[in-house]
């Protein structure tokens, strides 16, 4: 049977000092920050997530965005190299936890880069954003490691926002959702269906019609649920703050052995 496992990694002591990339700065509470992660865990755990907890980076200020540091697809690890330097420390510990979840691992080498932030996996299908963050040989190098086991790389320019999964995600049906303004080309997208706020653009797919969702998504989350989805909320205002999102706080992993 299909494991149903979520990596999470807790935010450090130095979230506050997390990158911020197209928004201006406001001040970030930890505090509250380390709430809204323990609650955004219990909600994967209440819908049948087994969370795993990676080691802390207390030296990465943004290494509770786990989502980055790894791209899975079936029991292969590709353990990326972040576009931003002080990110790169955050990637050891991650390997270490996938490896001992059985996962089989690769490696984004110097000098490509690739956040896993960039990879939006629809069935076979991984499109990357080729943006601020990964550069064409980390694009390559995505396609070397996955095209062999049947998937297909669909690059996507990304120039409005920080990572493609800042834009759009998608529905267990598949198609992509995102908030217009910032959409570089939907046309590239087999359908598309606009959302009426940005951070309604990102949903973690809980199983069956359970959606994961940011409180300050209420207009989306509304439209989503009048197509038949079930929304479950959580506040991650602190993490917003910093350009994270509910993507972003989380790898699901679902087809490891064991
Ligand atoms: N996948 C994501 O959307 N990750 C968010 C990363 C935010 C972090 N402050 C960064 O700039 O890298």
């Amino acid at each position: 049977m299909a494991s149903k496992k979520a990596l999470i990694r807790r935010p450090g002591p130095r979230l506050a000092e997390g990158l911020v990339t197209h928004l201006e700065r406001t001040p970030v509470d930890v505090s509250l920050a380390l709430a809204q992660w323990e609650a955004y865990g219990e909600a994967l755990r209440a819908h049948g997530w087994e969370t795993v907890e990676v080691d802390p980076a207390d030296d990465c200020p943004d290494a509770v965005f786990v989502e980055d540091a790894v791209v899975m697809f079936r029991n292969v690890a590709l353990i990326t190299r972040p576009g931003a330097e002080s990110r790169r420390a955050e990637t050891s510990a991650v390997e270490q936890a996938v490896a001992d979840l059985g996962a089989s691992v690769n490696r984004v080498r110097e000098p490509g880069t690739l956040d896993g932030g960039d990879v939006l996996k629809i069935g076979d299908t991984l499109y990357v954003g080729r943006g601020g963050r990964t550069d064409a040989d980390g694009v390559r190098q995505l396609r070397a490691a996955f095209e062999p086991l049947g998937a297909r790389v669909v690059a996507v320019p990304v120039a409005s926002v920080l990572h493609l999964k800042s834009a759009v995600t998608a529905l267990p049906d598949g198609t992509v959702i995102g908030y217009p303004p910032l959409v570089d080309n939907p046309s590239l997208f087999e359908r598309f269906l606009p959302v009426p706020e940005e951070p309604g653009a990102h949903v973690v797919l809980l199983g069956g019609a359970k959606l994961l969702m940011a409180a300050s998504a209420p207009k989306s989350a509304e439209l989503l649920a009048d197509l038949g989805y079930e929304p479950v909320l959580v506040d991650i205002s602190e993490f917003e703050k910093l350009e994270g999102c509910v993507t972003c706080l989380s790898v699901r992993l679902r087809n490891l052995y064991g």
